[in-house]
């Protein structure tokens, strides 16, 4: 018998199940008080500050004038890295690329409402944008990827990327790999809050940003509460999180097997398997121990701390039904339907921000190479927030043109209504002082 935590949904009181929802970051509040000296240093100090908490927080030596990534060491970084591992960024940057080409919005369209009157939306990319690479609990090249390339595609012009440094003051080579393949060539040394605070404010080196995306532990997370009447911070993305939903078509070890992938981020993941069948929760059960003689040390840590803990472990539900509400109160990140049959489940999944199916698409190839962002809603967001897009990257403008022979109906009924909201400039605007222009401009959209 092994000591990972066992939930039978049917014996919990309400409270009890409301706890199963919880996350690292559903109480931030330890977390702001953390990063909030953090975010005024930043401010105050600039470089000085990110030299300073890269040393206390990353253990690294940079100095100001080595924030910025520079060609030499992009050059180093290809040098570096396996071919292999650069072969299958590239192949995953296909991927990516591919499936995010078909988010791109047309840069405008138009419809005449009624006669005469013409409206529609412009796209156009955001200025400038920050992307946030994690690097504490592991090297994130597939971050890079998942950030830069809708980044690219949607055509905004800056884009830089912002990582921890390791202890020698440099940045995983993968991730200068995948950022140059992807098309993005400014990367600066500075992670966590002080990161986020960087691209808020601007430093002597780092410019300041309109936007910052890219997921991180719970201090990148509060950084961007704190930080966000600054700058825009994107949809929220903690620590990484799943459900394996298993039905009695496959082996519960299956679902041991993959409820690991996620379990192995961090002690603040979160990582269940949810199943309405005894036989597939025992058999997950007594599979996970053995997955993990096959893990390293600190894997193995990780996931032991979250599958035996508050936030993770085998949840056996009264009944499918009870099953399919459980995913949906929980909202994952990650959801994997493992059954021989998963479309015949998908209809009664509403909230997940990525729903993977059947037993050969686990959530590893959805992290690295499917296509699909994984940058993905944490804490029940995916409620109302949806996957990285490219739709993150542009911002949209309506546009509107009323030629002179439809402008009289409109005008009479704009009319009516503000002088009913008492707008006494919006009414006269609208009214006979307009007339000189009349018979005037073009009758269709230029
Ligand atoms: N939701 C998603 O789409 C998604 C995708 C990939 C990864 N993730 C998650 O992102 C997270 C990345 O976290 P990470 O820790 O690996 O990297 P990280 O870069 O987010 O965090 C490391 C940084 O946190 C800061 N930090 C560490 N200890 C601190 C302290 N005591 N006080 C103040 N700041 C401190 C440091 O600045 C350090 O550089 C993981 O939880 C992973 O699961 C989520
Ligand atoms: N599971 C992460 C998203 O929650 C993505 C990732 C990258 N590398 C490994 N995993
Ligand atoms: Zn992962």
């Amino acid at each position: 018998m092994s000591d990972i935590s066992f939930h039978d949904l049917s014996r919990l009181d309400a409270g009890q199940r409301a706890d199963l929802l919880r996350r690292a970051e559903t109480d931030l509040s330890v977390f702001i008080d953390k990063v909030r000296p953090i975010i005024q240093a930043v401010k105050e100090e600039g470089d000085a500050a990110l030299v300073r908490f890269a040393r206390e927080f990353d253990k690294a030596t940079v100095s100001k004038d080595g924030i910025a990534v520079t060609p030499a060491e992009f050059e180093r970084a290809f040098a570096s890295v396996e071919k292999g591992v650069i072969e299958s960024i590239e192949f995953g940057i296909s991927n990516i690329r591919k499936f995010h080409e078909e988010q791109r919005p047309e840069t405008m369209w138009m419809k005449e409402m009624r006669p005469g009157v013409y409206a529609g939306d412009r796209y156009t990319p955001i200025a400038s944008v920050a992307l946030y690479v994690p690097r504490g609990k592991g090297a994130f090249p597939s971050v890079t990827m998942m950030t830069s390339v809708p980044a690219v595609i949607a055509g905004v012009p800056r884009i830089a990327i912002v990582t921890p440094p390791a202890p020698d003051g440099s940045v995983d080579a993968a991730t200068l790999v995948a950022a140059k393949l992807a098309g993005v060539e400014t990367v600066y040394k500075c992670g966590g809050a002080q990161a986020v605070a960087a691209v808020a404010y601007g430093t002597e080196t780092v410019r300041p940003a309109l936007k910052i995306v890219g997921p991180g532990s719970p201090f990148v997370v509060a950084a961007k509460s704190l930080l966000s009447s600054v700058i825009n911070t994107g949809l929220p993305a903690g620590p990484s999180e799943a459900i394996i939903f298993a039905d009695e078509s496959v082996d519960g070890a299956l679902a041991a097997l993959d409820v690991l992938i996620e379990a192995e981020h961090g002690p603040d993941s979160s990582a269940y398997i949810v199943t309405h069948s005894r036989k597939v929760a025992e058999a997950a059960r007594n599979a996970i121990p053995g997955y993990w003689s096959q893990m390293t040390e600190q894997r193995v840590e990780f996931s032991r701390a979250v599958l035996t803990g508050k936030r993770g472990g085998i949840i056996l539900t009264p009944s499918l039904e009870e099953s399919y509400r459980f995913i949906n109160d929980y909202a994952p990140e990650h959801l994997e339907i493992l059954s021989l049959e998963p479309f015949a489940h998908l209809a009664h999944i509403t909230e997940a921000a990525e729903i993977l199916m059947g037993p050969h698409t686990p959530v590893t190839i959805a992290n690295f190479v499917l296509g699909p962002n994984a940058v993905l809603p944490t804490s029940r967001w995916a409620r109302s927030y949806g996957p990285l897009s490219v739709h993150d990257f542009v911002k949209r403008s309506s546009v509107g043109y009323v030629t002179s022979p439809a402008y009289p109906e409109l005008a009479k009924h704009a009319r009516r209504l503000a002088r009913y909201e008492g707008f006494s400039s919006h009414e006269n605007a609208v009214s006979e002082l307009r007339e000189p222009y009349l018979g005037r401009g073009r009758d269709t959209p230029a």
